[in-house]
């Protein structure tokens, strides 16, 4: 029989765990789960860029590309570096949601961003605390290019459980 129980992290306590948010935010940054949008002008717009757009046009925007841009998130945009989210003091840098379009922005941004960040992390943390996971040698982690994101593969782990 196992000594200590399951461990199911709480709201409360999920909120304090400042570089935990990082690692996802930046998972969110490289693997956006919505990796695309379109939109369409209501009537006829320049962009900055100087293209005009009417109301015929679809505008397609890649969220995962602009993820990985480096004139928005520098050189090492290409690396898993969840520092990138830690202010000097080492809380939460909040990157302006037209910076980090994961959740996309302006009046129809996701309306569910902090349950999903509190979701994640609940989940994440009570994962992390009670198992140690491995994803298995060989096995190939690929994105599949779809509406949503998803793993083309899956992901192989080995779980085993930390505490007896
Ligand atoms: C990691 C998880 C999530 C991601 C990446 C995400 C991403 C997005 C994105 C990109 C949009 C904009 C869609 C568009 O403009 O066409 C959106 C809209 C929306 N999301 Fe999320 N979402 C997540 C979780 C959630 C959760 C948990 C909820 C509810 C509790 C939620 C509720 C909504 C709603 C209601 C909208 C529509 C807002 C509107 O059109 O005014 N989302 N989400």
């Amino acid at each position: 029989m196992d000594l200590i129980e399951w461990r199911l992290f709480g709201v409360e306590e999920v909120s304090k765990l400042v570089y935990l948010h990082s690692a996802l935010s930046e998972s969110l940054r490289l693997y956006p789960p919505v990796p695309f949008q379109h939109k369409e002008p209501r009537k006829p717009d320049t962009f900055p860029s100087g293209h005009c757009v009417d109301p015929n046009v679809k505008i397609l925007f890649s969220l995962y590309a602009i993820g990985r841009m480096k004139f928005i998130w520098g050189e090492d945009c290409m690396e898993f570096k969840p520092k990138r989210w830690l202010s000097e003091r080492g809380t939460i840098k909040h990157e302006p949601s037209y910076k980090f379009l994961s959740f996309n922005a302006g009046p129809r941004t996701c309306l569910g961003k902090e349950v999903a960040f509190t979701q994640l992390k609940v989940v994440a943390a009570s994962i992390i605390h009670n198992y140690h996971v491995q994803v298995v040698e060989g096995h190939t982690v690929a994105p599949n290019v779809s509406i949503i994101l998803y793993i083309k593969h899956g992901l192989k782990v080995q779980v085993t459980k930390r505490w007896s």
